[in-house]
């Protein structure tokens, strides 16, 4: 070997001495900054000087056992609802997002109403490249995003007025779950499978105008669709939790076929609508809101069928599973509390047959239990804002992009305001108590301008249904399945679920 050569082997160790502790060094340097960063973030709320939890986790904050354990929102939120109980607001973060719940509700009150200009986005938002329908749905959309004009073009066909003129949007649906329900010679029903069905042909019924054919023996795609749809997932929580991370995961509600078979759905029956006599449906009803509005454009008629098929979208989404999963508990506590059922009963009979919508929505007692079901299993445990505009409300200053959640589900389940919170009891309901209590401890279907749009439908459908089911049946412990109290085990994201089997049995009464 020359000189030469044993000067360049020294000189490339030489330089890869030197890469090795560059990279290091450099590595080092950034994880010490990257730490310095997140300390940084994580004192957020000392600096603000808000009450707060301590981030238990350097990368998630306060909710790593949201993702890595069965933990679930609900009793995270629960714990943060009573720690310190006395202060107004509490923070805590999700990742390094930091959130503000507001647990004194009057503060609640200013958020979801008084304020609202301050407070009028919710926490997530939707890309509408990924998701278009969910982008359209008004839940996902911004202020200043078509928000009031999508809200408008649904409200006329979710009036208590529109929905009382049709009741066979709701009856016949109904005879078929009794025909089912006959034709089964007293078997054991499974009550989540049950109200699916009943709850698919009804949003068929009045969201399209066709059946949803639920409960026939032949394969039914609406219901395959339906029930298909997924609102548990980490994706959902995802979004909620972390806005950076679900964008470029890219998570989504309605996959590609979902949303081809629902344009599809829409375009055949406006097709079929057009010159039609028949019963108006939500579908036509908002399809004419739309040409009426400025705001979208009509002349190009694929984006007029797509803004048809977001509202029914919205409606569907946002009406299945919490109208569903209501329907099931609320039969559920009625075989489990069957002193309450004859007490609804005697209630109902009073009305000897004639139940129509109006008459059913004076059943005073009907609205306690309903009343009782919502609190106790809110579908949506909490209603979450972002701030955009800054505000000052007393206890806190509030700032542009402050994430702000009101816990209802551990309001509703708050001992100081519900007595034995555990127990289902339709007299927390009673015109008494109510007076008694705050109004902002009854939150199940929001307050506010975002409140829920479609709580006519959801109270008329329930009431209808269930009037009807307690007149005609006995509902009675299943014989061949057990049957537990409900666990409220799975709450992903915004939604409740039980995952338990509900079974019961009916029992036919004389007429
Ligand atoms: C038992 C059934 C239902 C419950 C408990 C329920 C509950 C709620 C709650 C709590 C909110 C407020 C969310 C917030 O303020 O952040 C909401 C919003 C909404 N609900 Fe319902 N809902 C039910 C059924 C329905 C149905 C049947 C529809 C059908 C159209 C519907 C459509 C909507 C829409 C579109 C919003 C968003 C409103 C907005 O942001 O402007 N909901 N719902």
């Amino acid at each position: 070997m020359s000189s030469r050569d044993s000067i360049q082997i020294e000189n490339m160790e030489f330089l890869n001495y030197i890469n090795i502790d560059i990279i290091l060094g450099l590595s080092l340097g950034i994880v010490v900054l990257l730490y310095l960063y997140l300390e940084w973030k994580y004192r957020h709320w000392k600096r603000r000087g808000v009450p707060h939890l301590k981030a238990n986790s350097l990368i998630f904050g306060n909710v790593k056992e949201l993702f890595f354990s069965k933990d679930v929102r609900k009793s995270l939120y629960d714990h943060i609802y009573n720690y310190h109980k006395g202060e107004p607001v509490m923070g805590y973060y999700e990742f390094q997002n930091p959130v503000l719940m507001v647990r004194d509700l009057d503060l609640a009150k200013k958020v979801l109403s008084q304020n609202f200009y301050s407070f009028s986005n919710q926490r997530f938002s939707v890309s509408p490249r990924v998701d278009p329908y969910m982008a359209m749905n008004p839940f996902s959309r911004t202020y200043h995003d078509k928000w009031k004009e999508s809200r408008a073009v649904l409200t006329p066909g979710l009036t208590q007025g529109k929905l009382r003129s049709y009741p066979q949007v709701f009856l016949k649906p109904y005879k078929d779950l009794c025909k089912f329900i006959d034709e089964s010679h007293g078997e054991d029903f499974e009550l989540n499978d049950l109200s699916n069905r009943v709850a698919t042909d009804v949003i068929a019924s009045w969201g399209w105008g066709v059946e949803g054919n639920a409960f026939s023996k032949v394969e039914s795609s609406i219901y395959n669709t339906f029930k298909d749809m997924s609102l548990e997932s980490y994706g959902l929580d995802l979004m909620v939790s972390n806005k950076f991370l679900s964008r470029i995961m890219g998570y989504r509600m309605f996959s590609k076929t979902q949303s081809e078979f629902f344009t599809d759905l829409t375009r055949k029956c406006l097709d079929a609508s057009t010159g039609s006599n028949g019963p108006p449906c939500l579908l036509q009803i908002s399809a004419q809101a739309i040409l009426k509005c400025d705001e979208f454009d009509t002349s190009d008629k694929e984006n007029f069928i797509k803004e048809v098929t977001a509202g029914l979208c919205t409606f569907f989404l946002d009406g299945f599973a919490t109208t569903s999963m209501i329907f099931s508990v609320l039969l559920y506590e009625l075989m489990m509390n069957m002193n309450v059922q004859s007490k609804l009963r005697e209630e109902i009979k009073e009305l000897d047959n004639n139940l129509t919508i109006e008459n059913v929505e004076k059943l005073e007692y009907l609205d306690m239990c309903l009343s009782e079901v919502l609190r106790m299993r809110t579908p949506f445990h909490y209603l979450g804002r972002t701030c955009t505009a800054k505000c000052d409300l007393g206890p806190v200053q509030f700032q542009p992009g402050d994430d702000v959640i009101i816990p209802v589900s551990s309001i509703h389940m708050d001992p100081d305001y519900f007595p034995n919170p555990e127990q289902f009891n339709p007299e927390h309901w009673s015109a008494e108590n109510r007076k008694r209590r705050h109004p902002m401890t009854s939150l199940y279907f929001g307050f506010g301008p975002r409140m829920c749009l479609g709580l006519n439908y959801a109270k008329i459908f329930l009431k209808i249904i269930v009037s009807s089911l307690i007149n005609d049946y006995e509902i009675v412990p299943p014989t061949n399945h057990q049957y537990d109290p409900i666990t409220w085990n799975r709450s992903k994201a915004f939604i409740q679920f039980s995952d338990q089997s509900l079974y019961v049995k009916f029992e036919k009464l004389d007429s």
